[in-house]
């Protein structure tokens, strides 16, 4: 039987702009072709906080030209993103397996996942968005109700609250798309946030953290292994300082310890070492490698990256 991997796309895999992410998307396609030849079975999710918050900014603040304009919820957004990022990463990865004389379907399932209305999460936004503002912009945010934060220096940024995904609505189609041996986007940007009402799928105003969904989504298709690809090979402790030191393969038990000592950002790793965590402990023989992207191959062999078994 072949092996399932799950793998998270982070930043650098996308770009930000358009141009950008086409040229990324080229490379990142290389390292999931690798893999498909290596004979693992693939499902990809993958960033979104730099597309998503320029797409608000396209539907709500330039949108206003437009006569029949009616702002666009953050749900609304990421579902849009899901299709922008996951019509580049179809064409680019189908074109890579073709040039190596690979036939496969690649689609991108438009995903929902339930969050709960009473997470905490959404009393303090945290999940920064889209492009600085100016101290006026920011203000006309505030108006608005939204949160605006100043990073110093640079000026103000959106920011939304970041619920944990709590269940993949659309997993068994990921799972029948896995079973067919075709190639799956999925919960892209964390997927889309929606909260149950009754029979009804209520878009929430956040944005799910992309490492935390990738852990949801390799538990629910069962996956051998989480594959998180970044900006790092591996993953340091003591990071910056004299003793700092790379992270080769280490135990649940010893992440653990890293976690608790706080060594791991809390926007950017720690939620790639939660999701990791969460999923080697929820099921058997799975392991997760986070790297950058174009050492996948490597991080395979155990030749490099950051292995938690
Ligand atoms: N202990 C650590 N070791 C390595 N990188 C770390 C660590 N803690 C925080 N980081 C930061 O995390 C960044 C990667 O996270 P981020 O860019 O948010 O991820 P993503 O690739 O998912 O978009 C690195 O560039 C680094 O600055
Ligand atoms: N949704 C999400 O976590 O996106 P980023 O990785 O771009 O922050």
């Amino acid at each position: 039987m072949k092996k399932r991997v799950v793998v998270a796309l982070g930043h650098r895999a996308l770009g930000t702009t358009l141009p950008e992410q086409k040229i990324a998307v080229k490379n990142t396609a290389k390292s999931i072709a690798d893999l498909i030849e290596e004979g693992y079975q693939v499902a990809i999710t993958h960033s979104n906080a730099p597309q998503v918050g320029m797409i608000h900014a396209a539907m709500n603040e330039f949108g206003k030209a437009h006569p029949d304009y009616t702002a666009a919820p953050m749900s609304v957004c990421s579902a849009m993103s899901q299709g922008y990022i996951g019509y580049d990463l179809q064409n680019g990865i189908r074109e890579e397996l073709l040039n190596r004389g690979i036939y496969r379907t690649v689609s991108t399932v438009l995903t929902q996942v339930i969050v709960d209305p009473y997470d905490e999460a959404f009393y303090t936004p945290t999940k920064v968005l889209g492009r600085y503002m100016n101290v006026q912009e920011a203000n006309e945010e505030r108006k608005k109700g939204n949160y605006v934060i100043e990073e110093p220096g640079k000026g103000f940024r959106r920011v939304v609250s970041a619920p944990n995904p709590v269940k993949i609505v659309e997993l068994d189609a990921v799972n029948a798309l896995l079973d067919a041996d075709q190639i799956v986007i999925a919960a892209g940007g964390g997927g889309i946030p929606v909260m149950e009402q009754d029979n009804h799928l209520k878009g929430a105003s956040a944005v799910i953290e992309k490492d935390l969904a990738a852990g949801k989504l390799a538990e629910g298709v069962n996956a051998d292994k989480l594959i998180i690809l970044t900006s790092v090979e591996q993953v340091c402790i003591n990071l910056g300082q004299k003793n700092e030191e790379k992270l080769g393969k280490i135990t649940v038990e010893q992440a653990k310890k890293y976690m608790d000592e706080g060594h791991f950002g809390i926007y950017n790793m720690l939620p790639k070492f939660q999701a990791a965590i969460e999923f080697i402990e929820d099921g058997e023989n799975r392991s997760a490698l986070i790297t950058s992207f174009d050492k996948v191959k490597e991080g395979l062999k155990e030749k490099t990256g950051t292995i938690i078994a």
